[in-house]
Parts: structure tokens; C-alpha cells; sequence
């Protein structure tokens, strides 16, 4: 593995959840962090309180985390940088960044006209890109607890230098090179995730959530195939592994978004990015045009959009023709 220096420049643009906790979890290993946020009141109350109250508020903000608002600041003298805004925002931040710099995209979403992160950042002329994904809610990584994850890049040395300086103790990273796979795993677990919290709000019971999980599985493995992703990759950390934690974890927003549907209320995160809801919009229609299969994501698209009650999605999953599994 590649030794990481810890007096490196780490920079985490996003102060959401997640980038709050990478921003923490870099903090242990290195000299000083830059931690990015948008909106100036957010880094001012960051700076004072040493609390993200908005989206993180049980974790402390050590002293070696450094915040801005500033942009060209963050990233000045930095090698690469952790991009960590929801993926509706990634273009305008990727647009506002040298394309020399190394990106490590954490979004689990796609680009507003449906395109992959990573394709998006290599169109607008970034040469090292890799993507971060896995079982990693914010609010267990920000206390440190134990967790795995994958960092993808076709940059294989890129790859093992991100590895490298986000190790602990407690966060085992991993390498692969197939980031297609890995980045549509972190994309299509968010809508199974807001299926499963359609049952569990339903009151369907454990055995239904083990069906959409398995079913859910079944369909990202043929999605993840249609666009290129190695075979393995889906029953790895960035699929099942991910899948598993959103659609039975507490932490989730987006199975939490389909619990609020079944009820009858409105899907919002309190104010956090629930991406399985865009994603169900964008991929149902892909599904639409190309004529691709995606029965969970259609019918958590027409929930979402309103078209299905949860109830009528549930019976058109369940009266769907009779076949053998597979
Ligand atoms: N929260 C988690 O446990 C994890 C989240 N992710 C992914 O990371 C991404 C960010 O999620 P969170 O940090 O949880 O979000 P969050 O909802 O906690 O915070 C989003 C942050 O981004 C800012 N923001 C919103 N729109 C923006 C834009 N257009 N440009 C720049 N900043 C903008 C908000 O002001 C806020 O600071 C999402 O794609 C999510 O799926 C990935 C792994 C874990
Ligand atoms: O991706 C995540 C954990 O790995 C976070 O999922 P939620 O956005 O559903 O909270």
C-alpha cells in the first residue's frame, strides 16, 4: 500500500453529513483538514459551535478541521479532494474546480441529465477521478465506529493513494477498478432503500423486506450489467453491502422517504438530500425509453410521483407474470 503522508493537504468540499464525517475521520491521521461549505453562515456556525447541528449534530468537530467557505482557499496547494455535495450539485462544483485536481466524487446519485458522476467529472476534463462508496452512514463513521468501503478509479495508483490516507483503525478501505459498478451500486441502493421503507411503513413485515431486498439485488445486478459493471461487483460493499445498510438501518433518508409515502406524507429528509427519489425519477425514465426493466424503481417513480398509491405499486409488483427466479 502506499504510504500516506500525514502532513498531506486533506480537503472535503461539502459540509453536509457525510463530508463532516470524512472531514473527521481524515482528522485522525493528518495535520490539518479543510472542510468546505457553501453557504458562509454554515461555515461561520461551524467555526463557533464545532457542531454540524444541521446535519451531524452528535459529532465534534476537532480542532485540526479547518473551515471555509472560500473555495479557491480550500483547495489551493491540494493535490486531490474529497467532493461531497448532493449530486445536483456536483457539475457546478466540478465547474468551479481545476480539472488538475484529483477528485474522489461521494455522491450517490446521478447527474441531472442522468449521466454517471464520473462521467460527468471526465467530460469536463478531470483526469483523475475515482468514486467512494459503501456501508458508511455519516452519523456511526463520524463516532468512529467500525466500517469498510471501496474507492474506485481506473487511476490505480490514484486509487491506493486515496486508500491509503483514509485508513484508521476503524475504516477498512478497499480498492477496485471497476467504477462503473461500484458508483451504480451507491445509486440504485438509495431506491430499493425507499421501496423497503414503503413496506415497513405498509407494516409488511420482515419477510417483504427481505423479498425487495433480494428482488432489489436482482434488478441493480441487471441494471449494473447493462451499463458495463464487472459481474462480482454488486455482492461487494458498494451494492449488497450498501443495500443492506440503507434498507434496514434507522440512519437511512431514503428508506425513511418511503416510510413517509406509505403514510401519506411528504418524502423530505428534513432538509438532508434524499437522492433515491430523483434517481427512481431518472432511471424510470431511461427504463421508459430504452424499454429495460426496472420494476422496483418504476413503481417506486410512480409512488413518488404520485401516479400509485403505495398499495396499487405494491399489488403491480406482486401480480407481475409468473416466473422462474433469476
Ligand atoms: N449521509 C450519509 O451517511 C452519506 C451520504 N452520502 C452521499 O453524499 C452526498 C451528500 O450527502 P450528505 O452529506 O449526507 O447530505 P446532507 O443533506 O447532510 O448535506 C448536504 C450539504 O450539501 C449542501 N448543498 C446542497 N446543495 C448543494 C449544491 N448544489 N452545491 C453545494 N452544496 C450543496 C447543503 O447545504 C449541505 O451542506 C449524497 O449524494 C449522499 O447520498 C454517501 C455516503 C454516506
Ligand atoms: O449512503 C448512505 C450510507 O452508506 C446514506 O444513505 P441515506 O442517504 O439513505 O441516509
Amino acid at each position: 500500500m502506499n504510504e500516506a503522508d500525514p502532513l498531506q493537504k486533506m480537503v472535503v468540499l461539502g459540509a453536509g453529513g457525510w463530508g463532516t464525517a470524512l472531514a473527521v475521520t481524515l482528522a485522525q491521521t493528518h495535520a490539518e483538514v479543510t472542510l468546505w461549505a457553501r453557504r458562509e453562515a454554515l461555515a461561520a456556525q461551524l467555526r463557533e459551535s464545532r457542531i454540524n447541528s444541521a446535519y451531524l449534530p452528535d459529532v465534534s468537530l476537532p480542532a485540526n478541521v479547518r473551515i471555509t467557505s472560500d473555495l479557491s482557499a480550500a483547495v489551493e496547494g491540494a493535490d486531490w479532494a474529497f467532493l461531497v455535495v448532493p449530486s445536483v450539485g456536483m457539475s457546478d462544483l466540478l465547474s468551479a474546480l481545476p480539472p488538475q485536481l484529483g477528485a474522489v466524487l461521494c455522491a450517490k446519485g446521478l447527474a441531472p441529465a442522468g449521466q454517471r458522476l464520473s462521467e460527468l467529472a471526465t467530460g469536463l476534463g478531470f483526469g483523475r477521478v475515482a468514486v467512494l462508496s459503501g456501508p458508511n452512514h455519516a452519523e456511526e463513521i463520524g463516532l468512529g465506529l467500525p466500517a469498510a468501503t471501496v474507492v474506485a478509479s481506473k487511476d490505480a495508483e490514484f486509487a491506493r493513494t486515496v486508500q491509503a490516507h483514509l485508513m484508521t483503525p476503524n475504516l477498512r478501505v478497499y480498492t477496485s477498478s471497476d467504477v462503473v459498478g461500484v458508483e451504480l451500486g451507491g445509486v440504485l441502493k438509495n431506491v430499493v432503500a425507499v421501496a423497503a421503507g414503503l413496506g415497513d411503513g405498509l407494516k409488511l413485515g420482515d419477510n417483504a423486506r427481505a423479498s425487495v431486498i433480494t428482488r432489489g439485488l436482482r434488478e441493480m445486478a441487471r441494471y449494473l450489467a447493462s451499463q458495463g459493471a464487472q459481474e462480482d461487483t454488486v455482492y461487494g460493499l458498494s451494492g449488497l453491502g450498501d443495500l443492506v445498510a440503507t434498507a434496514t438501518s434507522r440512519h437511512s433518508r431514503n428508506r425513511a422517504a418511503g416510510e413517509a409515502l406509505a403514510r401519506g406524507a411528504a418524502p423530505e429528509g428534513g432538509g438532508k438530500v434524499v437522492e433515491g427519489l430523483r434517481t427512481a425519477r431518472l432511471l424510470s425514465a431511461w427504463a421508459r425509453e430504452s424499454g429495460a426493466e426496472l420494476p422496483i424503481v418504476q413503481g417506486v417513480a410512480a409512488v413518488a410521483g404520485g401516479q400509485l398509491s403505495p398499495q396499487e405499486a405494491l399489488s403491480a409488483l406482486m401480480q407481475r407474470e409468473a416466473k422462474a427466479e433469476g
